[in-house]
């Protein structure tokens, strides 16, 4: 992306929209693209402004926001590109789902690293020219394990993704990551929460299967909802075919919220987000 983007929140007044891109306008720079919206039950005003960059705008935006301290913002600049991580276990779709979409331009990140509790996919994911890390993990090195991850991560992943990961991660490695770590569940939530949802979902008879991508939080499976999307099956599935079917709808669903995440459009707002400019 060639423009800057500013996202922030506010207690809603009249004039803030107006405020705002007028110290674009002043600036000379021409604005792209412009969401917003009033949430009713806070009164939190949300607003994102893609804009043509400049400097002298960057600044003033800076003292805006400074005279503001009530008000909150972030600014992205053109051409950063953010990193991600992937953590992945036996299943490959939703990774590869990410590795082909970055490589093909699709989703403006860095891929800086691939961390798996398996060793399965390092010649995959090797052949890419990412690197590839093997951390075992278990209830009963759990600890250690993440403060591996952790050294692999600081400084080098903006975000994470948990692309079919399937070790439950503690409360202090999330809060370490607060809105960084997206998850793609293999269910509709908030039904099917937990372990085999396709097998709860067969079992139930259902008439839809589902995906949902969404911010991990100490409740499990129980994050920010970014995006889902559903699937018609019907009783002549079996188990397997929901599981194969099933990974299209993941796929799909947790490349949005990837694409989302990275192009700065998801704002996170109580237990749920704000997905603006879509
Ligand atoms: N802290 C979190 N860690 C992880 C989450 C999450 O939402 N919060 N999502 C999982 C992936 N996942 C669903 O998408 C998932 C993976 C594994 C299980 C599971 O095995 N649950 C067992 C209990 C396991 C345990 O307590 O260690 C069960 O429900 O019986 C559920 C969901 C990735 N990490």
């Amino acid at each position: 992306m060639n423009n800057s983007v500013l996202i922030a929140h506010t207690k809603d007044r009249v004039g803030v929209t107006s405020e705002l891109t007028s110290l674009i306008a002043d600036g000379g720079c021409n604005i792209e693209h412009l969401d917003h919206f009033l949430d009713h039950e806070s009164y939190q005003f949300f607003i994102r402004i893609v804009f043509d960059p400049s400097n002298e705008v960057h600044d003033a935006i800076h003292r805006y926001f400074n005279a503001h301290p009530d008000m909150h913002y972030e600014l992205h600049l053109p051409n950063q590109r953010q990193k991600m991580a992937i953590f992945v276990s036996k299943m490959d779709h939703a990774m590869m789902e990410l590795i082909l979409r970055v490589r093909a331009g699709e989703i403006p990140v860095e891929i800086s690293m691939v961390i798996s509790n398996h060793d399965t996919h390092r010649d995959l994911v090797e052949q890419f020219g990412i690197r590839f890390h093997h951390v075992p993990f278990n209830k009963e090195i759990k600890a250690r394990a993440e403060q591996q991850m952790i050294d692999l991560l600081d400084g080098q992943a903006d975000f994470i993704v948990l692309a079919r990961y399937m070790q439950i991660l503690s409360p202090e490695f999330i809060e370490r990551y607060k809105f960084k770590i997206i998850n793609i569940h293999h269910s509709f939530l908030p039904a099917f929460i937990g372990a085999k949802p396709y097998a709860q979902a067969y079992d139930r008879g259902v008439k839809l299967i589902g995906a949902t991508a969404h911010y991990v939080t100490s409740e499990l499976d129980g994050g920010p909802i970014i995006q889902q999307d559903v699937l018609r099956v019907n009783h002549r599935y079996t188990k397997d075919e929901l599981v194969v079917v099933g990974r299209h709808v993941e796929n799909r669903v947790l490349a949005d919220a990837v694409m989302w995440h990275a192009n700065h459009k998801v704002l996170v707002h109580g237990n749920k987000t704000i997905v603006l400019g879509v």
